[in-house]
């Protein structure tokens, strides 16, 4: 029999014309048929469909949720393909790691490859979509992509795949996450309700911070300590966690020494902006968020948010109510324009309570410039387990910051220093500026000259300020005895 061969503008036609007749039986179908008998046969077609395709697809997602939590099992996978993903062809390369010359390569979106695992081949499959555009209100912060991975392998090894090889590809990712791990500082700020982050690079350790040796060594030791107690925590059955409440004035090392502190123990960290959190429910959000081996850190905790007002109210009168009023009138304006909500009793909350529901270890570090202006509930032991204070430049704290700068150990110009020092108050961030060259033809003595200058200047200012106090006294003395006589 002989088959009638059609020529190309032929098969074209009848092409089309099949094409429209199923779009013209699909559209009647869709409106005359009764909608229990259309959701039976879309049910029928997909069990067809799924006994015809013998393969399964597992989804993994980067963030879970319509809150953007990060999942952390797409970022195993994606570690995981970094070193497994041998026949994608387009690669996506970033730095594996600061100050390494190598660079970690990943599917690129929309890419795919193929692994084995004792034998039977498995295919992933990386995506994204973009996130559903937001109605009613307007942001500068779109939401970011929400990428993806797809695993496919065919049904016959369901039971070894979703098993023996997920475990594999867990295992192995985590082992290679850990060599590529770079510590991160997140932020929450401009209003975003979710964490962005950086590369924390901040070169700051302990021994370059100046202060005291003996309290030093203390703080270092209670850190390691507190790392190697996970035992000890859950046999006391108390949540892993440390608070530290760093105190001082501007100037003395609150932020360098959170650094110091993520670099000894290898922990990222959290910068919490409190006003850029909208109530006490982000608030919790963004905490139960936080990874473990981290430090959460709320900077200026004191100007963040109106966290003293009840409390203070009730406990006492103010002294002076003018000066009170208007404080409260202004905190509360801040508060107000930030349009933050949260309260002292949500962060006290989180502290004492949802603390215990986020496993493996944190720090929470709160600094501050004003310890007196902090209600005695936050910073209660239990909460806030160790305080401490940055102060004052003195001369032990001098000698390291010459060594950072200067890279001297002694000096004849030292003792001059040493004198000078004990007797202002210099903190040593102006002790740093001092000791920075400002020209290439600086060197160490004319630093280390500039600084006695700084010191000698500062001593004059006390001096005088001191006398301009006393005058002050005296005269109000002098005025007393007069201003009785004219009543
Ligand atoms: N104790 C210190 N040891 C070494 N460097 C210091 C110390 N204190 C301050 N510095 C230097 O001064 C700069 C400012 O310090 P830092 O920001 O840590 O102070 P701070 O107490 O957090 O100030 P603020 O209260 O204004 O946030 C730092 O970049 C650092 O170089």
């Amino acid at each position: 029999m002989m088959i009638p061969v059609r020529s190309m503008p032929e098969t074209w036609g009848a092409v089309g014309s099949a094409v429209v007749t199923f779009i013209f039986f699909w559209d009647m179908f869709r409106r005359y048929c009764p909608p229990e008998l259309r959701r039976y046969l879309e049910k029928c077609t997909t069990r067809l469909s799924g006994f015809l395709n013998p393969y399964i697809q597992i989804s993994i997602h980067e963030y879970t949720g319509s809150h953007l939590r990060p999942h952390e099992a797409y970022n195993i996978v994606e570690a995981y393909l970094s070193v497994n993903s041998t026949d994608a062809k387009r690669l996506k390369a970033e730095m594996a790691k600061e100050n390494d010359n190598k660079l970690m390569l990943s599917m690129d979106e929309y890419e795919k490859t193929t692994d084995e695992f004792n034998g039977v081949q498995v295919k992933w499959i990386s995506g994204k979509v973009s996130p559903p555009p937001r109605t009613g209100s307007f942001s500068y912060y779109p939401e970011p992509d929400r990428r993806y991975y797809k695993l496919k392998f065919h049904k016959g090894y369901k039971k070894m795949i979703t098993e023996a090889y997920l475990e594999h590809v867990i295992t192995r990712g985590r082992e290679i996450q850990a060599r590529n791990r770079q510590r991160k500082l997140y932020t929450n700020g401009h209003s975003k309700s979710y964490w962005s982050h950086i590369v924390f690079e901040h070169p700051a350790r302990f021994e370059t911070l100046a202060m005291e040796p003996e309290k030093k060594e203390e703080i270092m030791d209670d850190l390691l300590t507190f790392t190697k107690s996970k035992d000890y925590y859950a046999r006391i059955g108390k949540a892993w966690k440390r608070g530290y409440l760093l105190y001082g004035p501007p100037g003395t090392g609150k932020s360098t020494m959170i650094a110091a502190m993520a670099n000894l123990l290898d922990y990222d960290v959290y910068d919490l902006e409190l006003t850029s959190v909208k109530d006490n429910t982000e608030l919790r959000k963004l905490l139960t968020e936080t990874t473990a081996k981290s430090i959460i850190v709320i900077e200026d905790i004191d100007c963040s948010l109106d966290l003293t007002g009840q409390r203070k109210k009730k406990e006492e009168k103010p002294a002076d109510e003018k000066t009170e009023k208007v404080e409260k009138r202004s905190s509360r304006k801040e508060k107000e324009e930030s349009g933050s909500k949260v309260t002292l009793s949500g962060l006290l909350n989180f502290i004492d309570g949802l603390w215990s529901a986020c496993a493996g270890e944190r720090l929470i570090v709160f600094t501050t410039n004003y310890v007196d202006k902090l209600d005695p509930a936050l910073t209660r032991r239990g909460r806030m387990d160790k305080h401490i204070e940055l102060s004052y430049c003195k001369y032990e704290g001098f000698k390291v910051l010459a060594k950072n700068y200067l890279e001297l150990e002694a000096h004849p110009l030292f003792q001059s220093v040493e004198e000078l020092i004990q007797q202002v108050q210099i903190t040593p961030a102006d002790v740093a500026e001092n000791l920075m060259p400002k020209s290439a033809k600086e060197g160490p003595e004319q630093c280390l000259r500039n600084l006695i200058c700084t010191l000698e200047e500062t001593k004059n200012k006390e001096i005088t300020k001191c006398s301009e106090a006393k005058d002050t006294e005296t005269n109000k003395d002098a005025a007393a005895p007069q201003e009785m006589h004219t009543m």
